[in-house]
């Protein structure tokens, strides 16, 4: 939070004033607890603040090259500052993903960190598919960032259907080496965070060749440059494939091998094997290999949430200060919130940040769970677990995004400029949507498992939590409870996902029977299957934040618990409205429930009106993570946006050099 003493704009004083709960209750709410915020606010000020770590030109007047060794030399900085703040309290991992992932680290390096996805996703793959030797021999390298790993897995041409992937691992017995090769252009690995410059190590995922055979892809640790002179070793092709949408700094990169030797041991062994003489042993189940994309999608979640609190905080604050067009005509400019179709613009998307940050904590437990089964040899419901990680990955993702791309819509051609943080916050959340498993691929996965789930409810088995609504609606067609209530609402829903799934069933059963293959039959009935797990997900997502905010709100103040219905009442009618077709399809509403719905949505919109403000304070954001002129917590707009505007090295000088170049003789050449 920034400092309090500084002059806040009136307007937005006032905002504050009239707030009907404690903001500091909802952060601590927020942060996970008093603990949690106050290390959040310590670790802010100590980075945020240090000299060493301030941006003096802003980095979108950076050329692409200066960005990154800009961005390289405060992740040392930080990285340095992070171990000796670790050294006198405690290693945290907590602290490592706050700063690398977080919201600290969006604040510290705004287009993204190029060890990011050393510690995001290779030190997760050492931990997750590394032998205990392995991890002996590397893990505290990698810790100490004694060595700087990255995850190539994606090829110039596969991203999404990993068994394609081409590059390969020849096992060589004589030597008991693997000779990695990438035989095609289209074998290139293509976009890793942190390959291009910055790695010296990779985590290469390569089609494994043994006595003549394939046994598929799995995870190798190879060497990619001289640890002294951070020359790329022989065999290896590596480079920087260009700019991006956004992620600007994140240094991906462009990886070819060419007869490059590692030993035997570096094949990480902990799921699947090759013995000296190039036997094969076989990982209990395949999918074991995917397990650091499944933790990054579970993580992923937590991000989806923070992308949309900054830029909803940014948008809210704006449109509390922000004054234009006089509703009632004898009246002067009203602030552009209280606009009813501003609010509709805004306070959904401040639900959802809500909502999302509480399904980042339910798969996380989920996913904490589940793999200390999976580390007992349980692979019970890994299953479950990939198809919720995948959709609610899907949802979360593709939902902030748009809620970015909405809140920048909302602050009219000041949500335009860079320096509002609008542009840099969307390539960041957009990017969520595509990597680690592209949206509608996930959807895919969750649906086959729908497929499955329905399968069984047919023959009146028994289904995990998750799914187990299949069966109650197993046999109904019509939802006639309507009593508009939440949790009809919420029954509503998963009637109508029961409905989807069946739909998509009988879709692909009808084209199976026709003569169509399995899986020609599901592309030809992806369209159904997709929706079925959208349906699925949001069904989900509206249970779960009922359950959890009903259940947060008996340990709130009664002031704050309003607050947390209010943002139940509103996801929850929003979601009617917004997928109203859904519902009508196999829902009985009436014209005047219909019509109620819209009421309750202009309700709960001017009920959370005059706690707006209050409620993206209680997120807590530093100005400096915010990162925007629009959306600074003293409000002051126009001065920031016009000392911003100072800083272009375009009003470095009142003449620029292309007036006498070009402009002159051309004014003066009577075309
Ligand atoms: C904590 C704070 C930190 C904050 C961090 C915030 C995030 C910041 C991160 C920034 C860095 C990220 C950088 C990005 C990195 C990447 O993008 S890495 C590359 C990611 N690539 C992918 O995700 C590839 C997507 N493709 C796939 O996963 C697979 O190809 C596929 C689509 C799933 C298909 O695989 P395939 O083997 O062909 O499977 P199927 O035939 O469809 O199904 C086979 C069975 O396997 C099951 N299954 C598939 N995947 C998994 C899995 N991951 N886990 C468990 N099970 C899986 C599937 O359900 C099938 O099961 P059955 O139906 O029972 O047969
Ligand atoms: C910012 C960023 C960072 C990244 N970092 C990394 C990294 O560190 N390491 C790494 O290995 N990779 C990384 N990636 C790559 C990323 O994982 C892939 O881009 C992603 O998996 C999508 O694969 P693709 O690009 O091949 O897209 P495709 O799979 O080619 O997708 C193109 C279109 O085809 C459709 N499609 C594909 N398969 C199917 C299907 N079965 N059914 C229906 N439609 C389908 C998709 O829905 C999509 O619309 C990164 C990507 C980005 C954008």
């Amino acid at each position: 939070m920034p400092a309090k003493a500084q002059k806040i704009n009136p307007d937005l004083l006032k905002e504050r004033q009239k707030a009907s709960f404690k903001t500091e209750e909802l952060a601590v709410w927020w942060n996970g607890g008093q603990k949690k915020l106050e290390n959040k606010r310590f670790l802010e000020d100590y980075f945020l603040n240090d000299p060493a770590l301030q941006d003096d030109l802003p980095i979108s007047y950076m050329s692409h090259k200066e960005l990154y060794e800009h961005s390289v030399k405060k992740s040392y900085i930080v990285l340095k500052k992070l171990h000796e703040y670790q050294k006198k309290t405690g290693n945290s991992i907590d602290n490592y993903m706050a700063l690398l992932g977080g919201n600290l680290g969006s604040g510290l390096i705004k287009e993204g960190n190029p060890l990011t996805v050393h510690f995001v996703m290779f030190l997760p793959t050492l931990l997750g598919q590394a032998t205990p030797e392995q991890q002996a021999e590397w893990l505290p390298r990698a810790w100490n960032c004694n060595i700087i790993g990255t995850y190539a897995q994606t090829e110039l041409g596969h991203g999404t259907f990993i068994r394609g992937l081409e590059a390969r691992a020849d096992y060589d017995p004589k030597t008991q080496e693997f000779v990695l090769n990438s035989p095609t252009l289209t074998s290139y690995k293509w976009w890793p965070g942190g390959l291009a410059h910055t790695a010296n190590y990779a985590v290469v995922v390569a089609q494994l060749y043994t006595k003549g055979e394939c046994h598929g892809i799995h995870p190798f640790i190879v060497q990619l440059r001289d640890e002294e002179t951070h020359m790329p070793l022989p065999g290896i092709k590596i480079g920087e494939i260009g700019t991006k949408v956004g992620m600007k700094s994140v240094n991906n990169g462009y990886l070819g091998f060419e007869k490059v030797r590692i030993p035997r041991k570096n094949m990480l062994m902990k799921n699947a094997q090759v013995l000296e003489d190039g036997t094969f042993v076989k990982p209990k189940a395949s999918v074991l290999t995917y397990g650091t994309m499944m933790f990054v999608r579970v993580a992923i979640v937590g991000d989806a949430s923070n992308n949309l609190a900054k830029a909803v905080t940014i948008a809210t604050r704006y449109s509390a200060v922000r004054r234009q067009s006089p509703i009632d005509p004898n009246k002067p400019e009203p602030q552009i919130i209280d606009h009813v179709t501003q609010q509709l613009k805004l306070f959904p998307q401040i639900a959802k940040a809500f909502v999302f940050k509480v399904a980042a904590n339910y798969i996380w437990d989920l996913y904490n769970q589940i793999t200390g089964e999976l580390a007992k040899g349980d692979l019970e419901r890994l299953p479950e677990l990939h198809a919720m990680s995948c959709c609610l990955k899907a949802i979360c993702t593709a939902d902030a995004s748009s809620g970015v791309e909405l809140l920048r819509l909302s602050c009219g051609g000041h949500g335009y400029m860079e320096c509002s943080n609008f542009p840099t916050i969307y390539g960041i959340a957009t990017a969520a949507v595509t990597y680690e498993g592209e949206n509608t691929v996930l959807l895919l996965q969750t649906a086959r498992y729908l497929m499955k789930a329905w399968s069984l409810a047919l023959q009146n088995e028994k289904l995990v939590p998750t799914v187990a609504y299949l069966g109650e609606y197993r046999d109904s067609t019509r939802f006639t409870n309507w009593d508009g209530s939440v949790p009809q609402i919420i029954e509503a829903f998963k009637f109508v996902a029961a409905q989807k799934v069946r739909l998509a069933y009988n879709s692909v059963e009808k084209r199976r029977q026709s003569g169509y293959s399995q899986e020609e039959a599901a592309n030809l009935s992806g369209i159904e299957l997709t929706q079925a797990a959208n349906i699925h997900c949001r069904a989900f997502l509206l249970q779960m934040c009922y359950e959890q905010l009903e259940q947060n709100s008996k340990d709130t103040s009664p002031a704050l618990a309003v607050i947390l219905k209010d943002i139940i009442e509103l996801y929850s009618v929003d979601a009617c409205l917004t997928h109203l077709g859904e519902l009508l399809r196999f829902v009985q509403l009436d014209e005047s429930q219909v019509s109620q719905l819209q009421r309750r949505l202009e309700t709960v919109l001017a009920r959370i009106r005059p706690n707006a403000v209050a409620i993206v304070d209680g997120f807590d954001f530093h100005d400096r993570v915010l990162s925007s002129a629009l959306g600074a917590y003293d409000g002051n707009v126009y001065e920031r946006l016009f000392q911003e505007a100072q800083k272009s090295p375009l009003n470095q000088e009142p003449v620029n050099k292309s007036f006498h170049e070009y402009l002159k003789p051309l004014m003066k050449s009577n075309l």
